[in-house]
Formats: C-alpha cells, sequence, structure tokens
C-alpha cells in the first residue's frame, strides 16, 4: 500500500508556483492576486480561507480576504463580486460556501466572471470542462487529478466508482475520470442516495471516490482487494484530546481500508491540502491568461 501524501504533493506544487512568481517578479510583471469573500462566521469557513489567504502569502501572491456579515443580502454581496469582476487588480476570486439562508446560491456563481472564476463553480466553466475545453477545474477533484497524475496510478480502463453528486466533488471527478487523456479513460459510475445494491457496485470498483461525509462509511470488506480509495470526506468531530476541541475524519476506516488499498489518501493530509494548492494554481493560469489578453 502506499499513501498518497497530498500534504507532500501540495506542498511541492506551492514550491513551483512560487519558483514561477519569482520570474514574474524578475520581468517586473505584476504578481498573481486572489480574492476571497466570506459572508458570515461560520467557523470551519474561517479556517478553510485563513488558509488560502496564508498559502498565498507563503507563494507570492498578493491577496485580499473580504469579509461581509452573515445579515449580508443577495444584493449586497452581487454588488460586491460586480467590484471583484472590475478591478483589474484581482486575477481571480473564490465566494467561499456555504452561504447565508438568504443568499441564492446559483445566483452567486452565475455573477462571477468566468474568466475570475478560480473556483470553476460557473455554468460556463464547468460546461467548457465536461466538454474538455481549457477550462477552470475546480480545486478538489483538480487536486484528486494530480495525485492521480503524480503517484503515476493508471486510471485508463479502470472502474470508477464516485459515491455522492454534489455540484463540487462528486458531479465533477465523475466527469473528469470519464474524459479523454491521463489521468482519465475510466469507466465511470456515479453512485448517491438513491443508488441501489450500492454494495456491489463499490465492490467492483478498481478507484473508489468517497465524497459523502459520512464518517467511517467505507470499510475494508466493501473495498476490492488493491483498490485505489481517494478519501475527499472532512467531518469535524468534536475531540477533547485535541486542543482545538475537535478532528477532522474522512469517510474511509483508513486503518482497516489501507490493509487492503494499493493506493490510499490519508484525512487530515490527503485530498484536503491539494485543493488549496489548485486554487492556487488556478489562480496563476488566472494570472497568465489575464496577461496574455491584454
Ligand atoms: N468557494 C469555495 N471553494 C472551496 O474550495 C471550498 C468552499 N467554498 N467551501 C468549503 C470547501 C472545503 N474546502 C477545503 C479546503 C481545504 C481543506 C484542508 O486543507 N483540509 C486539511 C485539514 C484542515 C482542518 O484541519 O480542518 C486536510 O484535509 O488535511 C479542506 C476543505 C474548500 N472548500
Amino acid at each position: 500500500m502506499e499513501i498518497l501524501d497530498g500534504k507532500k504533493v501540495s506542498n511541492d506544487i506551492k514550491d513551483e508556483i512560487a519558483v514561477e512568481v519569482q520570474k514574474m517578479k524578475e520581468r517586473g510583471e505584476k504578481v498573481p492576486h486572489l480574492a476571497a469573500v466570506l459572508v458570515g462566521n461560520d467557523g470551519a469557513s474561517l479556517t478553510y480561507v485563513g488558509s488560502k489567504v496564508r498559502a498565498c502569502e507563503r507563494i507570492g501572491f498578493e491577496s485580499t480576504l473580504v469579509k461581509m456579515p452573515d445579515t449580508t443580502s443577495e444584493i449586497e454581496l452581487l454588488a460586491k463580486i460586480k467590484e471583484l469582476n472590475e478591478d483589474d487588480n484581482i486575477d481571480g476570486f473564490i465566494v467561499q460556501l456555504p452561504l447565508p439562508p438568504q443568499i441564492d446560491e446559483q445566483k452567486i456563481l452565475l455573477a462571477v466572471h468566468p474568466d475570475k472564476d478560480v473556483d470553476g463553480f460557473h455554468p460556463m466553466n464547468f460546461g467548457r470542462m465536461a466538454l474538455e475545453m481549457p477550462a477552470f477545474i475546480s480545486a478538489t477533484p483538480f487536486g484528486i487529478l494530480e495525485l492521480l497524475e503524480r503517484y503515476n496510478v493508471e486510471t485508463k480502463g479502470k472502474h470508477t466508482v464516485v459515491i455522492g453528486r454534489s455540484h463540487i466533488v462528486g458531479r465533477p471527478i465523475s466527469i473528469l475520470m470519464g474524459r479523454k487523456g491521463s489521468p482519465g479513460n475510466s469507466t465511470v459510475t456515479l453512485t448517491h442516495s438513491h443508488t441501489q445494491n450500492i454494495e456491489q457496485i463499490i465492490a467492483q470498483a478498481d478507484i473508489v471516490i468517497s465524497a459523502l461525509g459520512v464518517p467511517n462509511f467505507l470499510k475494508a470488506e466493501m473495498v476490492k482487494e488493491n483498490a485505489v480509495v481517494i478519501d475527499v470526506g472532512i467531518t469535524r468531530v468534536s475531540d477533547e484530546s485535541n486542543p482545538k476541541g475537535y478532528r477532522i475524519v474522512g469517510d474511509v476506516d483508513f486503518e482497516n481500508v489501507s490493509k487492503k488499498a494499493s493506493f490510499i489518501t490519508p484525512v487530515p493530509g490527503g485530498v484536503g491540502p491539494m485543493t488549496i494548492a489548485m486554487l492556487l494554481k488556478n489562480t496563476l493560469l488566472a494570472r497568465e491568461r489575464h496577461q496574455n489578453n491584454k
């Protein structure tokens, strides 16, 4: 069994990006600038956005954190998005999800200019991704592809079973794994809450991607010998012995599944850190495209 070390690979990617930033500086070019909009003060969202901003600092990007109160109206958020769309200093931005209930998420995602949509959540980018056109690929699925590629995990002709059909992970990764090229060329089954005989389907998988958010869902008995197991679950469970008062757990019973898997991602330290690295990669791409369009 080999661990797909997202922590290490994400650090490698950040180092690679830092080299590119240094070259930009030497050419006298403006460095990439990422903005993140955070509405409200959800604890987990604050943590993630904080990590994104810190990562920007580390690699030499500029970053802006826009904090808005949880009473923000849809109109106010749309006005902020318009401002960021028009601000030539900002190469890319994200609106951290989830949003408070008074705000319609779909309206917000549609308002982000596709060229600045480094989350890849706009239907234009999703559609371009599905059609194998150049696009911003959302960071979590992009991170999974990058991990598979860097560890030379064969995906061609393999049966990939995706568990969960969320718009930000399950659905896009099910499309990406079946696209032409490498990683890709996989035969994909997308499973969800209405899937019948899900255990029989998972048992046939060469690659299992679990994006469910149910701790310990995937047990050793459920997976085929030598399967590749990607754990996208991140659930906070309270833990008094941890200084933070919680720890994060994945969907996979790592201790037992790892004995059977050929490759497996840990939680923490697997897909999570890759998400941040690929967001930075998308921001670098946005900067380069922006530069070339001038
Ligand atoms: N507009 C938007 N874009 C996102 O990309 C987005 C979002 N909204 N909302 C929430 C999810 C979740 N997400 C994570 C990012 C990093 C870790 C991460 O670094 N996890 C660490 C541990 C972090 C911890 O200790 O909590 C790990 O798995 O090792 C996890 C989850 C991005 N998301």
